[in-house]
């Protein structure tokens, strides 16, 4: 079964358009990624699913409801942790769990229950007395998860969860969002870390301008890209590259210059490795190191947008 089927999803802010007739389905099971750059249009297209958004045009359907004629359906059976965190700091870890439970229906012994038992999921056992003024970064974003997930929600929507969190909080949700698959939950991961996404996603979407580039799963999208390679050259002195000149040696598909590392994506079978070499030594450029590197969801975004996932 499907939990998400969107048709034809369009989000225009004015004239612009942040979700550009975006059509995809997520089945049952999966951690499903939404990766994609600052603005690229995760966020709102989550927010139409989640019903904080009123969309344009299209079709959302959550659960086998069509979210125009069911939001409050849809809004119980989600589990959403936003971007930015949701919880009150002047209540104690334990009243913000319990008050966002109660906020989708739980009541009495139940909601009790359910709020220790998610506490303990995030690893916040022994800390419910305590307000979230008082905790880290990573243990504010446990507990906005905490928040969300009380109620047992079918779907879990988690929007760039690990944001600004230290390493080993980041592995904390990381492993919960696995363990909370395993139980069955069906999640929505939106990221713009590619290493995240290929670490735990079954399937991706990359997102750019408001529309799906590609989809499938990290070994698809990987595929999608098996006739070129990215050569990775550091240099000393990056005011001196030309990048226009790279471009122009045989087989060069793409070059883009970050700091003082230039990435290459060259065709596969064309060796112009002796051509790239030669053209440093002319112009005087000192190469520090020189590296061919696989296919990951970084170079399948670099290869299909020409930008960087991380500044583009
Ligand atoms: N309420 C709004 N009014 C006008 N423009 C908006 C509004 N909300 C979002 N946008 C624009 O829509 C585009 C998509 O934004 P969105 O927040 O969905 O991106 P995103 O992929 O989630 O990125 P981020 O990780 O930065 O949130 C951006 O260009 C953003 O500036």
């Amino acid at each position: 079964m499907n939990i998400l089927e969107i048709q034809d999803l369009t989000k225009k802010f004015g004239d612009f358009i942040a979700v550009d007739h975006m059509s995809l389905s997520v089945a049952e099971g999966e951690i499903f990624g939404f990766l994609g750059s600052n603005g690229a249009g995760k966020s709102t297209t989550i927010h139409m699913i989640t019903g904080l958004l009123r969309k344009n045009k299209g079709t959302i359907i959550v659960l086998g409801k069509n979210s125009e004629k069911s939001a409050t359906f849809i809004k119980r059976n989600i589990g959403m942790v936003p971007q930015e965190l949701a919880i009150y700091e002047d209540l104690t870890a334990y009243e913000n769990v319990h008050f966002f439970a109660g906020l989708y229906g739980m009541r009495g012994k139940k909601l009790h229950e359910r709020t220790v038992e998610a506490l303990k999921f995030v690893g916040l056992e022994g800390k419910e007395k305590i307000y979230p003024r008082n905790f880290s970064g990573g243990m504010k974003r446990r507990l906005n998860i905490a928040c969300a997930i009380a109620h047992r929600p079918k779907l879990i929507i988690m929007d760039e969860p690990t944001v600004g969190i230290d390493p080993q909080s980041r592995k904390y949700i990381l492993d919960s969002v696995r363990k909370l698959n395993a139980m069955g939950c069906t999640i929505i991961y939106t990221s713009h870390y590619m290493e995240e996404v290929e670490e735990i996603c079954t399937r991706i979407a990359i997102i750019d301008h408001g529309k799906i580039i590609a989809e499938g799963t990290k070994e698809q999208l990987k595929s999608l890209i098996t006739d070129s390679k990215l050569i990775v050259v550091d240099v000393k002195s990056p005011e001196a590259v030309d990048l226009a000149a790279i471009q122009a040696i045989q087989g060069v598909s793409n070059v883009q210059l970050d700091d003082q590392t230039i990435q290459i994506h060259t065709e596969l079978g064309v060796n112009n490795l002796n051509h790239l070499i030669a053209h440093f030594i002319q112009n005087g450029i000192e190469i520090r190191s020189l590296d061919e590197r696989e296919p990951n969801l970084e170079t399948v975004f670099l290869t299909l947008t020409g930008r960087n996932l991380r500044d583009a």
